[in-house]
């Protein structure tokens, strides 16, 4: 018998880890996760509760916006109106009410065809994004363009009688050419709409191959960033602020523009850390990781995103996805020492090395604090933590849980 006055440690904040595109499919039975040698997050996992989670519903293959808004308690039916009007939230653009904004990678383009949708992801695009915002112009339509995370940007058309309601240009596969934007309704917002955005497309062609950076590119036998793929159209969404939601203060710590989109619109607050680019080591992941531990000294919720383990994926690199989960572990290990939290560490999507995209395979998620049931799983990866007591939940599980587990929930009933 425990005599009652211990008293155990009591979380009463959150630090929800997000492991962009982490996870994977066996090969050979292993999987980068499964093979990285990560003794902080394996501790973690040890110490905690594990579980996989669908983090939109089984067999829904989500984007990193969807799965992003699930996680947060936010159901993307409800609030996700296209992956644009995040990605130029994220870097800065001041989405208003009738913009339609969209998602752009930069990309190379031969004959007409694309040969790399990111361009060998180029990252030095500010003159390249400079030269958009300058010389293209759509009569009765402001066009408003800026860079995000490496190879991505974000486009903004403002002005009367626009609409989402139009697909994509991206081929989203090297080998086919860039696809001419088409109304998906009969509206003429939607046709007007089409026409501006297949006009940008053509004058970018023209505009970008011959500028210096592109020919210095192309001189170091590197693949020229001289078009522009745009997808995700959408007009701002409204989504209630995360503090009126879970009365919680928070914050959000990410490399990728679309996370600190998601982040800002849901009301956390974005904390900057470093460039914006994308982890290529540890070093950022860590740099994050303490930033994350010294806002929660100020907010109960902190979101961080690694994302240099989905580059990986789409990359179909297993090793190098490997090798940088095993970089990022040293980053938790000061979160083991965190009494008064709940740690949660998940996966936004898995992205399959075998399929070089996101897949809809569970991720693995665990929790980790004070008041845990700490069940037998031993190593964080997504072929063992089925075994765990969370068993298999869906994203809009998380946030409730995580609520229960550091007290703030009301009694269903009296
Ligand atoms: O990294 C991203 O932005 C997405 O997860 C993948 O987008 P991409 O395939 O266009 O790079």
């Amino acid at each position: 018998m425990y005599a009652c006055d211990i008293m155990s440690d009591v979380a009463n904040k959150i630090l929800l880890i997000v492991l962009d595109g982490a996870s994977d499919r066996p090969v050979e039975g292993r999987t980068p996760l499964s093979e990285a040698d990560k003794p902080n997050l394996d501790a973690l996992a040890y110490g905690g509760i594990n579980g996989i989670m669908d983090t939109v519903g089984p067999g829904i293959r989500p984007g990193s916006d969807t799965s992003h808004l699930a996680i947060l308690g936010y159901d993307p039916y409800k609030y996700y109106t296209g992956r644009g009007p995040f990605e130029a939230a994220g870097v800065g653009i001041d989405v208003k009410g009738g913009d339609i904004a969209f998602r752009v990678n930069f990309a190379t383009v031969e004959n007409g065809v694309v040969i790399d949708r990111r361009a060998g992801r180029i990252s030095d695009t500010d003159g390249l994004a400079k030269a958009i915002n300058e010389e293209v112009k759509v009569p009765g339509i402001e066009v408003i363009f800026k860079r995000s995370t490496g190879h991505r940007g974000a486009l903004v058309l403002r002005g009367r009688g626009l609409s989402a309601a139009i697909s994509d240009t991206d081929p989203k596969k090297e080998g086919l050419p860039i696809k001419e934007c088409h109304a998906l309704d009969d509206t003429p917002e939607a046709k007007r709409t089409a026409e501006a955005v297949n006009s940008i497309s053509r004058q970018v062609l023209s505009l970008l191959d011959g500028m210096p950076e592109n020919l210095e590119r192309k001189r170091q036998g590197l693949p020229p960033g001289n078009a522009i793929l745009i997808r995700g159209a959408g007009e701002v969404p409204h989504i209630p602020p995360f503090q009126e939601r879970y009365g919680l203060k928070g914050a959000v710590i990410a490399a990728a523009g679309l996370i600190i989109g998601i982040g800002k619109m849901c009301g956390l607050e974005h904390i900057p850390v470093g460039s914006m680019e994308v982890e290529a080591s540890g070093s950022s992941a860590r740099a994050k990781m303490k930033k994350a531990l010294e806002t929660l000294e100020t907010h109960d919720f902190v979101l961080v995103n690694i994302k240099g383990a989905d580059e990986a994926g789409h990359d179909g690199d297993f090793e190098k996805k490997k090798s940088f989960l095993e970089a990022t572990d040293a980053a938790f290990k000061d979160v083991l020492k965190l009494k008064d939290v709940l740690v949660i560490v998940t996966v936004d999507h898995s992205t399959p090395v075998s399929i070089k995209d996101h897949s809809a395979d569970p991720v693995p998620i665990m929790m980790h604090g004070p008041g845990i049931r700490i069940d037998d799983v031993a190593s964080y990866n997504e072929l063992v933590a089925y075994k765990g007591g969370l068993h298999r939940i869906r994203g809009m599980d998380v946030m409730p849980i995580a609520l229960d587990l550091i007290n703030r929930t009301k009694k269903f009933g009296a």
